[in-house]
C-alpha cells in the first residue's frame, strides 16, 4: 500500500533569520495492505510533513513512493483516488449542516449527490453518527466532529486511510470510542490505516507496528511489544522475607537475587533491604521459574511485580531522551505554518 524510499523535505525559512529546515532526512516506509500503522515522534519530528507528502499535498525534495499502488511523483491524481486524508483538526465548516458536508465532500471526488448520500448514509452507521444530517458541525461533539472528519474522508471508498493525529483535543472516553472504530474501519472494511500520533497510548493500544520518527528519521519499527522487548525486557520487584530470626531482610534478598540470577537473560540486578530489582526478556514466563527456585531454597516471596517496558522507555534508549522531554523541549519557533489540507 506504501513503499517510500529516502523521502525528505527541505523547507527554507522565512524571515530574517532565513536558513533552511531539514524536516523529513531520507525516510523509507513500507505498509501492507489491511495494516493499522502508527507513525509516533515528539512534536516536530516530521511525522505531519512524511503524511502531507505521501497524501500529494506536498512535494517531496528527494526520494520516490508508490501510494496504493500509483507513483507520488508521476501519478498524483492515482495517489489521490486511492487514499482518504483526515488533517489535524479536520476541516468541516462550523455553519455547514453534517449533509451538506458530505455532499460537498462527494462532489470533490466527482461522486453523485445521490451516491455521496447513500455513502454518506452507511458511514454514518458505520461511525455512529446516524440522525446528525441536518445538525451544524459546530454544535457536534469533539468525538462526534473527529468521526464525521473521517466519514469525510472515506466518502470515496478509499482502501487507503491517512489519519494525522486522529485523537487530539478528544477526552478520554472520546478517545477510547473513536480508537474502537478506527479498528472496525480496519478489522470490518479492510482499510488499511496509517495514523501519525505523539500519545504512547494511543501508539500502544491501536496499532499493528509502530514506526517511530525523531529529528526527520526513522529510530525504530516494530510491533508495540516488540519495541517494548527489545529494548530493555521487563522490569521484576520482588520482596523477601527472612526465614528464621537468625537471617537479616537483607541476607534473604541476597540469596533471592543470586537465585534469581540464574534466570535466562536477568540483568540490572539491584538488592535494597529485603527487595531484589532486575530486568528480564520476559517476565510473565520467568516468574514460575523463579517462584519454583525460591521454594526450593526454602526463600518466602511476599510481594511480586513485573512491569512491561513502555514505549517511553523505548524512545529514551533509542534516542537518550523520554518522548516526553522531547515534546516540552519542542520550541514554538518551530511550530509549522499548517496550511488548508483537503486532498480532492
Ligand atoms: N511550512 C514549513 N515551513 C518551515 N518549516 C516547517 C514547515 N512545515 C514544517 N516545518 C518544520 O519541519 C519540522 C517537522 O514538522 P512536522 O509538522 O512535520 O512535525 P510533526 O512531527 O508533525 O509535529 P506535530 O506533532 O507538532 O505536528 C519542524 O521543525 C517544523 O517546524
Amino acid at each position: 500500500m506504501i513503499k517510500a524510499r529516502g523521502l525528505e523535505r527541505r523547507f527554507r525559512r522565512k524571515g530574517r533569520n532565513g536558513g533552511e529546515v531539514h524536516a523529513v532526512k531520507g525516510v523509507d516506509l513500507d505498509v501492507s495492505a489491511g495494516e493499522l500503522v502508527g507513525f509516533l515522534g515528539p512534536n516536530g519530528a516530521g511525522k505531519t510533513t512524511t503524511l502531507r507528502m505521501l497524501t500529494t499535498l506536498l512535494k517531496p525534495t528527494a526520494g520516490e513512493a508508490t501510494v496504493g499502488g500509483c507513483d507520488l511523483l508521476a501519478d498524483p491524481l492515482g495517489v489521490r483516488r486511492r487514499i482518504g486524508y483526515v488533517a489535524q483538526g479536520g476541516g468541516t465548516a462550523p455553519a455547514s449542516k453534517v449533509v451538506e458536508e458530505v455532499e460537498f465532500q462527494g462532489r470533490l471526488y466527482r461522486m453523485s449527490k445521490a451516491d455521496a448520500l447513500a455513502r454518506g448514509a452507511t458511514l454514518a452507521e458505520q461511525l455512529d453518527l446516524a440522525g446528525l444530517d441536518q445538525r451544524q458541525t459546530a454544535t457536534l461533539s469533539g468525538g462526534q466532529r473527529r468521526r464525521l472528519d473521517i466519514a469525510l474522508g472515506l466518502i470515496h471508498s478509499p482502501g487507503l486511510v491517512f489519519l494525522d493525529e486522529p485523537s487530539t483535543g478528544l477526552d478520554p472516553q472520546s478517545r477510547a470510542n473513536l480508537w474502537e472504530h478506527i479498528r472496525r474501519l480496519r478489522d470490518e472494511q479492510g482499510v488499511t490505516v496509517f495514523l501519525t500520533t505523539h500519545y504512547l497510548d494511543e501508539a500502544d493500544a491501536l496499532s499493528d507496528r509502530l514506526i517511530v520518527i525523531d529529528d526527520g528519521k526513522i529510530v525504530a519499527e516494530g510491533t508495540p511489544d516488540s519495541l517494548k522487548a527489545r529494548v530493555s525486557g521487563d522490569s521484576v520487584v520482588i520482596e523477601v522475607t527472612p526465614e528464621s530470626a537468625a537471617e537479616s531482610a537483607a541476607e534473604s534478598a541476597a540469596e533471592a537475587a543470586e537465585v534469581a540470577g540464574r534466570l535466562e537473560g536477568a540483568h540490572e540486578m539491584t538488592v535494597t533491604d529485603g527487595t531484589v530489582r532486575f530486568r528480564v526478556p520476559r517476565g510473565d514466563t520467568a516468574m514460575p521459574e523463579l517462584l519454583r527456585a525460591l521454594d526450593a531454597r526454602g526463600i518466602t516471596m511476599t510481594s511480586m511485580q513485573v512491569h512491561r517496558p513502555t514505549l517511553d522507555d523505548v524512545f529514551l534508549t533509542l534516542t537518550g531522551r523520554s518522548l516526553r522531554d522531547a515534546e516540552e523541549g519542542a520550541s514554538v519557533e518551530d511550530a509549522p505554518e499548517k496550511e488548508a489540507t483537503h486532498v480532492a
